[in-house]
């Protein structure tokens, strides 16, 4: 290899990005594969969804931070979607309330899980180093860590047909979070696509638009890492939680 490599087209990139996803993406995961066959037990799905509360909450703060990036009115019009859909656009609406909704249906008190106190040190350095990428890298190299969501609809599609055929615990209304992600990331990541392509202009920007995309697979696959860890594995790290922690749990427990 010598001197510098050319510019890919268009089509090229896009292939590259999505061979990035059918490499890395974490539905290839031992611990969603788990999830998805039946196969956690009721702690395990509990400490999947407290951990991933954190992700859901810190995502519109995440993207609040490339909103005032971004500097076409265009570009943030389509951006700011991302922040309503989560945060809904009046009390009890939006993704983060839903995914509450589920918490609620597995036992933790609200306040305890929007403490954050019980989730994974490896949870919480994870997401803080995604938001802080979407922070301190260019504005391309952020929105193309959000290409995640390209290959998102199908594991959703996955996770709650098999959680449904497994678990008596979980009901299409506690997984309603799910219904709604499909159509919001693929509108999502169509716009995050034509952006990254269109912005990313020499081999150079396209070398980190595609750096970014593993980067942030890597965000998602060493959540999943600790998960596995801490309640597969049993080495709960102190100050984690631990299942049947009292104070953790909600009324309905
Ligand atoms: O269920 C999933 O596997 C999954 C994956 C991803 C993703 O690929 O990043 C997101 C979501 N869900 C999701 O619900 C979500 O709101 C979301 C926002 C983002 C992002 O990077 O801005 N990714 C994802």
């Amino acid at each position: 290899m010598s001197g510098e490599e050319a510019l890919l087209s268009a089509e090229e990139l896009e292939a590259r990005l999505r061979q990035v996803g059918a490499e890395r993406y974490h539905n290839l995961h031992r611990f969603h594969r788990r999830l998805h066959s039946g196969g956690c037990t009721y702690e395990e799905v509990q400490a999947w969804a407290l951990n991933r509360y954190y992700y859901q909450s810190m995502i519109p703060i995440k993207d609040a931070t490339v909103l005032t990036r971004l500097t076409s009115s265009e570009d943030r019009r389509q951006w700011r979607k991302r922040i309503e859909d989560h945060d809904g656009l009046r009390e009890g609406d939006g993704g983060i309330e839903r995914w509450l909704k589920l918490t609620d249906s597995l036992g933790f008190s609200r306040d305890y899980v929007i403490s954050t106190e019980g989730i994974l040190p490896a949870t919480r350095f994870a997401v803080d180093a995604y938001v802080e990428f979407c922070r301190a890298r260019s504005v391309v190299e952020a929105v193309a860590s959000s290409l995640t969501e390209l290959f998102s609809p199908n594991i959703i599609g996955e996770r709650v047909a098999g959680m449904l055929a497994h678990y008596n615990f979980v009901s299409r209304e506690t997984l309603a979070y799910f219904s709604q992600r499909p159509p919001q990331a693929q509108r999502d990541a169509e716009f995050a696509l034509a952006y990254s392509i269109g912005h990313a202009r020499t081999r150079a920007e396209q070398d980190l638009v595609i750096k970014a995309l593993e980067f942030k697979c890597a965000v998602l696959w060493s959540q999943l890492d600790a998960l596995w860890g801490a309640y597969v594995e049993h080495e709960i790290p102190p100050g984690a939680w631990r299942p049947g922690q009292t104070a953790a749990q909600g009324a309905a427990a």
